[in-house]
Formats: C-alpha cells, sequence, structure tokens
C-alpha cells in the first residue's frame, strides 16, 4: 500500500546529465512524484540564484509602483487577459483571492477572434518600470526551456519517444507568467489567498519567496504544506498533462492561505502550454501504466478539453468575470446591448 506523504517528493534534475543508472533514478523519480502526487520539489534545474533573486527585486519594484502606474496596466483594459489585477479582482470556487498579480505572457500577433479562445493572443501591458521587460523576457526563455526538457522526460519516462510533445509546442506556446503578492491578512479569519484549484495546462514552474509558507497540495483526502525549499522550483501538473496521460499523471487541487498580518508573500508561477489551437497529444501507454491509469477527472462542473484555448479561454473567463463581461460578453452568454 502506497504511503500518505507528509511532504512533497524531491526531484533532482541534474541526475540527467548523469550515467545510465542516474538517468533511470531521475526517470522513475519523475514518474513516481507525478503519478503519486502531481506536485514535487525540483533542484539541479540549472537556473541560479543571481537570477532567481533579480527576479524578486523586479516582482518587488513592481509591486512598489504607486497605484495609478499599476492601473495604467489594468487587465480591465486587456481582451487578451493581459495585465494587472488588482486585490478582489480575481475569484477561485466563485469566492475573492486575497492577492494582487500582474500577467505575462507570449506575445503573438492574432490569427482572429473566432473560436474565442484565439482572442487569448495579442500584447502584453508592459508597465512603465526600467528593466522590467528585460528580466520578464529572460525568464520566459529560462523556463520555457526547462519546461520542454521535463516534457521531454516524462515522454521517455512514460515509454515513447522524447520528442512525443515536441510539435504541441514548437509552433507559439502558449507560455503565461504571473508575478503574485499575497497581503498580509487583516482579522483572525483564515482568508483565500488563492482558492483551491487545479491548473488548466499542462506544467507549472512556481518560484516561491523564500522562507513563505502557505502553498497547500490536495493529497491522500487531506492537505500538505508545501512551503518553498532551498533552490528549488515547486512543479505540478496541469489538466492537460491528465488528459495525455489518461490520468497516470494527475492534476492535484492546491491552494493558498493568505500569510500572517503584518507579512507578505511573493509568488512567481510559469505555466508552460501548447498552441493555443493544438490538440493536446495522447500517448499510447505501455501495459503495467495503463492498468494504473485511472481515467480522466470527469467533473461536469470543469470539463476537460483536449484543446489547449478551449482549456484556457474556460479558465481565464471563470478567474476574471469583469474582463470578460468587458471585452467578451458572447462568450458568457450575456446579451450585448443592442439598439
Ligand atoms: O502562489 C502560489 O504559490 C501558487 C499560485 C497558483 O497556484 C496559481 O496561480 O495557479
Ligand atoms: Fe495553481
Amino acid at each position: 500500500m502506497a504511503t500518505t506523504l507528509t511532504e512533497l517528493p524531491i526531484v533532482d534534475m541534474s541526475l540527467v546529465d548523469g550515467d545510465d543508472t542516474d538517468r533511470a533514478m531521475f526517470r522513475q523519480s519523475l514518474l513516481a512524484a507525478t503519478h503519486e502526487v502531481g506536485f514535487f520539489y525540483l533542484v539541479g534545474h540549472g537556473i541560479d540564484r543571481d537570477t532567481r533573486d533579480r527576479l524578486f527585486d523586479t516582482v518587488r519594484a513592481f509591486f512598489a509602483l504607486p497605484e495609478a502606474a499599476k492601473f495604467d496596466v489594468e487587465m480591465l483594459k486587456s481582451p487578451h487577459f493581459r495585465g494587472y489585477t488588482r486585490f478582489g479582482g480575481e475569484y477561485t470556487q466563485g469566492a475573492i483571492d486575497w492577492r494582487e498579480q500582474i500577467d505575462l505572457a507570449a506575445e503573438y500577433p492574432s490569427l482572429g477572434s473566432d473560436p474565442g479562445y484565439l482572442r487569448l493572443d495579442g500584447p502584453n501591458l508592459w508597465p512603465e518600470l526600467a528593466g522590467f521587460r528585460e528580466v520578464i523576457t529572460d525568464w520566459q526563455k529560462r523556463c520555457g526551456e526547462l519546461g520542454l526538457r521535463l516534457m521531454r522526460e516524462w515522454a521517455s519516462s512514460l515509454g515513447t519517444d522524447r520528442a512525443f510533445f515536441d510539435d504541441a509546442f514548437a509552433q507559439r506556446p502558449s507560455t503565461l507568467m504571473k508575478l503574485v503578492r499575497y497581503p498580509g491578512r487583516e482579522d483572525a479569519a483564515q482568508r483565500q489567498g488563492v482558492g483551491a484549484h487545479k491548473d488548466p495546462g499542462v506544467l507549472t514552474l512556481l518560484l516561491i519567496e523564500p522562507g513563505k509558507g502557505g502553498l497547500q497540495v490536495e493529497h491522500d483526502g487531506g492537505w500538505i504544506d508545501a512551503p518553498p525549499v532551498e533552490d528549488a522550483f515547486v512543479v505540478n501538473i496541469g489538466e492537460l498533462m491528465e488528459y495525455a496521460t489518461d490520468g497516470y499523471l494527475k492534476a492535484t487541487m492546491h491552494r493558498v492561505q493568505s500569510p500572517p498580518a503584518g507579512t507578505e508573500r511573493l509568488s512567481v508561477p510559469f505555466f508552460f502550454n501548447p498552441a493555443l489551437s493544438s490538440a493536446m497529444p495522447r500517448i499510447a501507454l505501455p501495459a503495467d501504466l495503463a492498468a494504473d491509469a485511472p481515467g480522466v477527472t470527469d467533473d461536469p462542473h470543469n470539463p476537460i478539453s483536449g484543446t489547449f484555448g478551449e482549456n484556457m479561454i474556460k479558465a481565464r473567463l471563470r478567474a476574471h468575470p469583469d474582463v470578460a463581461a468587458r471585452h467578451h460578453p458572447d462568450l458568457v452568454g450575456a446579451t450585448t446591448p443592442t439598439e
């Protein structure tokens, strides 16, 4: 019988550069972590401390901007769900998330507006902040490369060709990152930093400000605390990876509890996703793994689509009802005023 874990497993990516035994050990640990928990700490990833420190300096500088400068790049102005969301502007499970954030995604020329998910493509709203764009672009590039390396390792571990996922990610990958600030809770009540959810995409590389707890991951009917670990990303798979593996790999519920009064918590999730219109390829699993694949979660309130854009627009409309109402009333079923 599998034992219930009390902390997330650690996977060491530097083993990939070792000998055959090391590589086999790496793949085994990657597979076990994402089959059993869906979340793990990734160390040995090669993104150095100076780069991570510079990113957090940039995050702090952004949130320290005067309110007017943040509202200049407010997401409400963007039909593409890019830009700044104030406290209270985002919802999970119908309840307010107590966090402020800026969403920055890959920028490609528009391919149209029908199907509706094509509207997710477009420009970012870049704040007036020296060096911001360079630091963010550099981070996106590094995480994109790391994401692709991980996808190839998963493909090998799952008994298929290393390049199995490459096509879905080669053209216009829909990478998205958020800079997030959770304020301390002002009253004794436990507050929702971000409510319990699964990530709608393929893979998330999350960097948490050193020393800051609050992230919890569902496991065996309870919650595991996932505080940051020195030099590690917290990595989790999203709904599309569950779809690709017929549920052998799990997209796992997680949430963030607001930090204690008088403190704050910063984090930078990076979501690695295929092109909006790409159908997520599904692996024909080897028999021993297939025997342990329960199928994709069937939740009528949260249907999983194999087309990434469909899955993503569903999540965006739900999380940002004000942006949806202003720019996409046709997609939420509201009526547009007519003369
Ligand atoms: O801030 C965190 O630690 C997690 C954020 C998260 O789960 C998300 O934005 O999807
Ligand atoms: Fe998440």
